[in-house]
């Protein structure tokens, strides 16, 4: 099932058919009931298991996402000193460079897979916040052809064979090749990255503790674990959930047109586009953000927890579940349950997200997990696909490409986890109104 991409799918109409508790294997379950969020992910829920432990790579350190308890608080702090507000303030100019590279790598081409080109631009943001640079791919067409068959190869590779290909034994799974170019890439970057000093405070310089907060500086290699994860855990997810993003907007002109209405009144021409303080204002942009997430969460069924050994086991969603068994709480079937989110919850609708009469249930809506292990760059992600997204839009216009099959995109969105997708193929056209 895994193999197909399309697990999130079969899950869901299992739901459909035999309810919210279901039995997907001999010592698993998955539970897309509201109750569980809370009971399962929450900070009084349960722990990660073996799935986890599973993929550790015993010779490597283990990156955030691995880790529990007091380990896990001890590294997850260093990540939120990376992702509180004042280090977001610092990296808007790093994502608006990226940006403005994205836009101008576009802005004369006819024909553009903006899937791919989306990807470039969140695969060199977060080499430059991990460490310090190393990625080219929006500037430079060798490495477009030479590097990103090895990310994509990566990606895919480790995605078909595991389901967490952010822990660091998914690595041995790649060919051999791809892996030590890939190994050498990282090691190499953050030995550069190690050596100097950064101009802006990047998120490695959170996490190797540059500013001396903690006790005791944290190891290179527990550093490196951690910024690999950050570009794995950190491009692909953002890059997916922004291509869905002007999918949808595509297929609805009427919102396509809302969005840039509001775009445009909050940046009239002589306007920066990539200012970030209008965004808590910009009620539809956010809008459509959170109705993308809904409908296509980047990590669609995520990693299960565990009931541990010795508790005699747990009540979830108002059924006994035995100790040791795994337990799903999958975001896409949550997402589309009508309970949580009517009318119409397989339809793109950003005004539930803004009329009170259609409020969904927001704790059923967990596109960044919920609770101690909750997704840490969730306010950074958010950020750049606001920022990418005003920029765009205030500056181009896009269509489908001619022929191109947009009903056939959704279904070349894989679930390996993190989500895999096909190109989306565009026309652009620079806008004279804005410009
Ligand atoms: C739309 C974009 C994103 C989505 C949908 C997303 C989703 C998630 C989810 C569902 C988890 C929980 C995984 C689990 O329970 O095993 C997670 C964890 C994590 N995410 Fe994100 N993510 C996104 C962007 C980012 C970005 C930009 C970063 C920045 C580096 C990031 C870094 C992490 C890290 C480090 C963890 C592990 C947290 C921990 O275990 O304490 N993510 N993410």
């Amino acid at each position: 099932m895994t193999w197909t991409g399309h697990q999130h799918i079969y899950i869901k109409q299992a739901h459909d058919k035999y309810g919210p508790v279901l039995r997907t294997g001999p010592n698993e379950v998955s539970v897309a009931d509201v109750d569980a969020v809370v009971s399962v992910l929450g900070s009084g829920g349960l722990p990660k298991g073996q799935f986890y432990e599973a993929r550790k790579d015993p010779k490597a350190p283990s990156n955030l996402i691995a880790m529990q308890g007091e380990a896990h608080a001890n590294r997850r702090r260093l990540w939120n000193r990376g992702m509180s507000t004042e280090s977001l303030i610092e990296y808007e100019e790093v994502i608006a460079k990226r940006a403005t590279q994205l836009l101008s790598g576009i802005a004369d081409l006819e024909l553009v897979d903006l899937a791919a080109w989306i990807s470039y631009f969140a695969f060199d943001f977060m080499g430059d916040m991990a460490f310090g640079g190393g990625f080219e791919l929006l500037a430079n067409e060798a490495e477009r052809t030479n590097i990103w068959p090895i990310i994509e190869e990566f990606s895919i590779t480790i995605s078909l064979f595991t389901h967490v290909p952010w822990v660091a034994s998914s690595l041995l799974l790649v060919p051999i090749a791809s892996r030590d170019r890939l190994r050498k890439f990282g090691v190499d970057n953050a030995l550069r990255r190690s050596k100097s000093t950064a101009k802006t405070k990047d998120l490695w310089y959170h996490l190797m503790d540059e500013a001396g907060l903690e006790k005791q500086k944290p190891p290179l290699p527990n550093v490196i674990a951690d910024g690999a994860l950050a570009v794995v855990a950190g491009a692909d997810t953002t890059a997916s959930a922004l291509s869905s993003l002007f999918f949808f907007l595509l297929s609805h002109p009427k919102y396509y047109e809302q969005l840039q209405e509001e775009i445009d009144s909050h940046f009239p021409l002589g306007a920066d586009p990539l200012n970030t303080s209008s965004h808590a204002d910009m009620k539809f942009l956010n809008a459509c953000l959170n109705e993308t997430l809904r409908l296509q969460p980047p990590v669609r069924t995520n990693g299960p927890r565990q009931v541990p050994s010795g508790s005699g086991g747990k009540v979830i969603a108002g059924s006994f579940i035995p100790e040791g068994t795994q337990v799903y709480v999958p975001p896409y079937s949550l997402h589309l349950d009508p309970r949580y989110f009517s009318p119409s919850p397989e339809k793109f609708m950003p005004e539930r997200w803004i009329e009170p009469a259609l409020a969904p249930n927001a704790t059923a809506f967990i596109p960044f997990s919920y609770g101690p292990s909750n997704c840490v760059g969730r306010n950074l992600a958010k950020q750049e696909m606001a920022m990418v997204t005003c920029l765009l839009l205030s500056r181009l216009e896009f269509q489908f490409a001619r022929g191109f099959d947009a009903a056939a995109w959704p279904l070349q969105l894989h679930d390996h986890f993190i989500t895999t997708k096909g190109p989306l193929m565009v026309s652009v056209e620079r806008r004279t109104t804005t410009t």
